[in-house]
């Protein structure tokens, strides 16, 4: 693998994960921009290198710059991430292409599904920039603990070989270890679905369940995300990898999750409303929860984990009904993809 010089690397969006993907390009010596639209954030990083409303605490590089004018930030970056929500992402990108120059790659940070279109991200990117290379990044990666610098590993996901092996360098450093892998729709189903299940593990945590009662969730929601992904093209082995079952142990076990704490909330009386309020940054996972229940009917996949917790959300099913129903599913094998159990 040849070196990688300093490179240009934007970032759009200057929310918890995009800070935290930044400071890591600006750790390892790259220019960085920080594209984002709240002028107080932007002098806040300024003035007192921390982005103190969504990574308070956290010191931030000094070639790390913020930017509040999308077409200087883009013109002539050879690398720009894209951390805005899903329901926004469209939008954004739309804005950026006319600014982006031609060789430039785009690599998406978000996890989640547009709705009406169900579209991944990064075929989103795809219909807005054709001729440029595109990658999504998904893993095991709360935002704070890479902030903090705690060891973590992450996945590039890319058709392009170039462009996985360049993102590696690019992002690798002592407390980040970026693998490859050209199934960009599983990693990408992977780090959208994933959210679905934080949110039910969060919920049955504040409601008292025991370990073995997470550990029998976290393995049947892996069972279950993976049916459903690899019915629509992934590759199953992407699952047991850092974008599948490492992200899924994460978020399903962290109150640094803002998914986990939807549920969580949920669990101890709140309403949805009142406890995405409380939270007050993105959690993807409601949406996708939508999305996936209805898609789910469309191909006639077995989601019961999905269908229980859609139930408990939006049609107001006890969560003691949804939890015996489950419990009195057909029985079936433990370890095969396409299985019916739980
Ligand atoms: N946080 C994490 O640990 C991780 C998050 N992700 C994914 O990253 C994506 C972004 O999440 P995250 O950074 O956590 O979210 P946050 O809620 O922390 O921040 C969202 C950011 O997006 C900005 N934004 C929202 N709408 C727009 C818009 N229309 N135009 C421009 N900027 C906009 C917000 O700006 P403003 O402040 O002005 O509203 C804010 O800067 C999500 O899909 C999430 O799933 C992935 C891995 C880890
Ligand atoms: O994706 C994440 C960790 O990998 C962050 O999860 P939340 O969006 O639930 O905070």
């Amino acid at each position: 693998m040849t070196q990688l010089t300093s490179s240009k690397v934007t970032v759009l969006g200057g929310g918890s994960f995009g800070t935290a993907v930044a400071n890591i390009a600006a750790l390892n010596h790259h220019p960085v921009t920080l594209w984002m639209r709240s002028e107080k954030q932007a002098d806040d990083i300024l003035q007192n290198r921390q982005n103190s409303r969504y990574l308070p605490g956290y010191r931030l590089v000094d070639n790390l710059t913020p930017s509040l004018d999308l077409e200087s930030a883009v013109r002539d970056a050879h690398y720009v991430f894209v951390a805005v929500p899903s329901k926004a992402f469209r939008a954004v990108v739309e804005e950026t292409v006319q600014y982006l120059p031609a060789n430039a790659r785009l690599i998406s940070l978000t996890k989640g599904i547009e709705p009406t279109s169900f579209k991944l991200m990064s075929q989103i990117l795809h219909d807005l920039a054709p001729k440029h290379d595109v990658g999504v990044i998904s893993g095991p990666n709360l935002a704070k603990e890479i902030a903090d610098n705690q060891i973590s590993a992450t996945v590039i996901a890319s058709y392009s070989q170039a462009l996985r092996q360049e993102v590696q360098q690019l992002l690798s450093c002592p407390s980040f270890r970026v693998y490859g892998n050209p199934d960009i729709y599983g990693v990408e189903m992977a780090g959208a679905l994933k959210n679905i299940y934080a949110i039910i593990t969060g919920l049955a945590v504040a409601l008292g369940m025991a370990e073995n009662t997470r550990a029998a969730i976290i393995t049947r929601s892996l069972a279950e995300m993976s049916r459903f992904a690899v019915r629509l093209g992934a590759n199953p082995m992407t699952f047991l990898g850092l974008a599948g079952v490492g992200d899924l142990i994460v978020t399903c076990s962290s109150q640094l999750s803002r998914n986990y704490r939807v549920g969580y909330y949920i669990g101890e009386g709140m309403t949805l409303k009142q406890a995405i309020k409380k939270i007050g940054e993105t959690a993807e996972g409601i949406n996708t929860l939508r999305m996936v229940n209805e898609k789910a009917d469309e191909l006639g996949v077995y989601m019961p984990l999905v269908k229980g917790l859609y139930a408990i959300i939006y049609q107001d099913m006890p969560v003691k009904e949804i939890a015996s129903r489950l419990m009195s599913g057909d029985l079936a094998e433990d370890v095969e993809f396409m299985s019916v159990g739980m």
